[in-house]
């Protein structure tokens, strides 16, 4: 028998055998399947506080996953969330189905397709920022991108792309929805615990006044969008076509046959619309974001995988200039660069378990052996550690993004439970899987279009030295909410023309 304690201070978990040697895994190599090879596919972990049972077996994911009301996600850490209103991540198990018909409305074709354009030209600016003055942030730089993209879709207004050049100027006398929106993303961690009528008390330090600042101008912008949104909605128009357009479409906020008693049966409350706005940006930005940078990162570690995707491109975009790119001609065609985000994510999924629970009765799991019997008010943590598993993805610590392409050029997708990155193969995926994909092809189309990635060599450096000095930075990451790059910064690249 095994005895298994958790200690979340540590930021590890020490697992002890009797008899054995205790050893600490640290939270961020945990998803990379040591345990599961040494302790099986499912294991568990008991603790005074409960009993966690951890998969890493397809078979038991995929069941899991499907079943949301018997495995049902934790509502309750995620009432933090709740800043500007009630939202999706923090609904109960009932309400979710409610919250999710609204959240899904904005995320259409339409929407892909303002995304793609979006992207293609924020991207164009990123590239020639990047040719013209250097790159000083390549981390920074996609963050700006990603929120660009996210604010621009949200707003209906493009805004203009800026790199970092070292300086942080602030002027806050006016801020726009994009910078409310960065400034409140950037200091999420203490929004969260602060909340904004705290951040807005004279007592407390300027930067922290900033950030409360932040959140009322964000929710002054959201208030103009609702009203202009119902404004046109009685007149009969179309609406902006922002974010609350499709919100506020989506539902039957004005029927009162959508409320019966105090419980709302469609649609969505004006706070609801508030709180899921904020949730679709904070689960949008650093996911997206992070992403992009381990991108620019492992590129610039293979070069021969940045000739692999020009490639593609020249086959595809044929010399034609990125604002003539049709997102829905191109992006199917853009198979290998699909590929490399599909294995960023595999070796960097920036969430490292989704959890799941078994309430008051036991249920069933089939697993690839047999069936077995959760107990109730036991977690269920389905684990990423199925990224590296060698059974399902061979030598699973290379990047290697042509696993994911057959020989006749055809996308080949994850094995159903064996890839969660977007927590894929169940109702509660994530509704931002198109939206991300889009953002992320358009991108590395743009940079790859016409240039490379290069890491700056050292002083008689050679490709295996400067592969092995990108990786171990690569693989330098922490957990702060997400899993992301400690300092990206300490590689520095350089953009040619290829
Ligand atoms: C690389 C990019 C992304 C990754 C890897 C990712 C991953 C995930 C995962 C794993 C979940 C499920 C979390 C859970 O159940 O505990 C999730 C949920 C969610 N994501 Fe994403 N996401 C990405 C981009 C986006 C984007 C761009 C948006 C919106 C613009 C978005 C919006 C959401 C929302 C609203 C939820 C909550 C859905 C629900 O509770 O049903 N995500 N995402």
């Amino acid at each position: 028998m095994f005895l298994r304690h958790h200690l979340p201070g540590l930021g590890g978990l020490l697992v002890w055998e009797p008899c054995h040697v205790i050893w600490v895994v640290p939270v961020t190599e945990l998803y990379k399947a040591q345990t599961a090879l040494r302790l099986g596919k499912i294991w568990g972990l008991v603790t005074p506080r409960g009993i966690h049972v951890q998969l890493t077996d397809p078979e038991a994911i995929s069941d899991v996953l499907a079943r949301r009301m018997d495995f049902q996600r934790p509502s309750e850490p995620y009432k933090i969330l709740e800043i500007f209103g009630p939202c999706i991540s923090s609904a109960t198990a009932e309400n979710w189905a409610r919250h999710r018909k609204a959240i899904a409305a904005p995320f259409n074709e339409n929407i892909m397709s303002f995304v793609w354009s979006e992207s293609v030209q924020q991207a164009q600016d990123l590239v020639s920022s990047w040719m013209k003055d250097g790159v000083h942030s390549c981390s920074k730089d996609v963050r700006t991108l990603s929120l660009n993209v996210l604010a621009a879709t949200g707003f209906k207004k493009s805004f203009k792309f800026q790199h970092w050049k070292g300086e942080e100027s602030h002027n806050d006398s006016d801020l726009s929805y994009r910078d409310a929106l960065q400034i409140i993303l950037d200091n999420a961690i203490l929004l969260l615990i602060l909340r904004p009528k705290l951040l807005s008390s004279t007592y407390l330090p300027k930067s922290w006044q900033r950030v409360g600042k932040a959140a009322s101008a964000f929710q002054t912008y959201m208030q103009q969008m609702l009203k202009e949104e119902m404004d046109s909605f009685d007149q009969g128009k179309k609406g902006s076509g922002s974010l609350m357009t499709s919100l506020v479409r989506a539902g039957d906020e004005y029927s009162p046959s959508s409320v019966s008693g105090n419980t709302r049966t469609k649609g969505l409350s004006v706070d609801e619309m508030f709180g899921n706005i904020f949730v679709i940006n904070f689960a949008g930005h650093d996911t997206t974001a992070n992403t992009l940078a381990f991108g620019v990162l492992l590129l610039a570690a293979h070069p021969e995988v940045q000739a692999w995707v020009a490639e593609e491109l020249k086959q595809h975009c044929n010399d034609t200039t990125p604002e003539s790119w049709q997102y829905n001609e191109l992006f199917p065609k853009l198979v290998r660069c699909r590929a490399v985000m599909y294995e960023i994510l595999r070796l960097f999924p920036p969430i490292l378990t989704l959890q799941k629970g078994t309430r008051s009765d036991p249920k069933t799991i089939r697993t690839s052996e047999r069936t077995i019997t959760i107990p109730p008010n036991v977690q269920v943590n389905c684990f990423v550690s199925t990224h590296y598993h060698p059974d399902y993805y061979p030598n699973p610590h290379r990047f290697e993004p042509s696993r994911w392409v057959d020989t006749n050029e055809q996308f080949i997708p994850p094995r159903k439970g064996a890839y969660l990155a977007w927590a894929d193969g169940g109702p509660q995926v994530c509704p931002g899987l198109k939206f991300s994909q889009v953002e992320f092809v358009a991108v590395l189309a743009c940079v790859l279009g016409g240039c490379r990635i290069e890491a700056v060599r050292l002083e008689g450096e050679s490709d295996e030295g400067m592969r092995e000095r990108v990786m171990e930075v690569v693989n330098d990451c922490d957990l702060t909410l997400l899993l992301r790059m400690k300092d990206a910064e300490r590689v520095r690249l350089r953009v040619l023309r290829a």
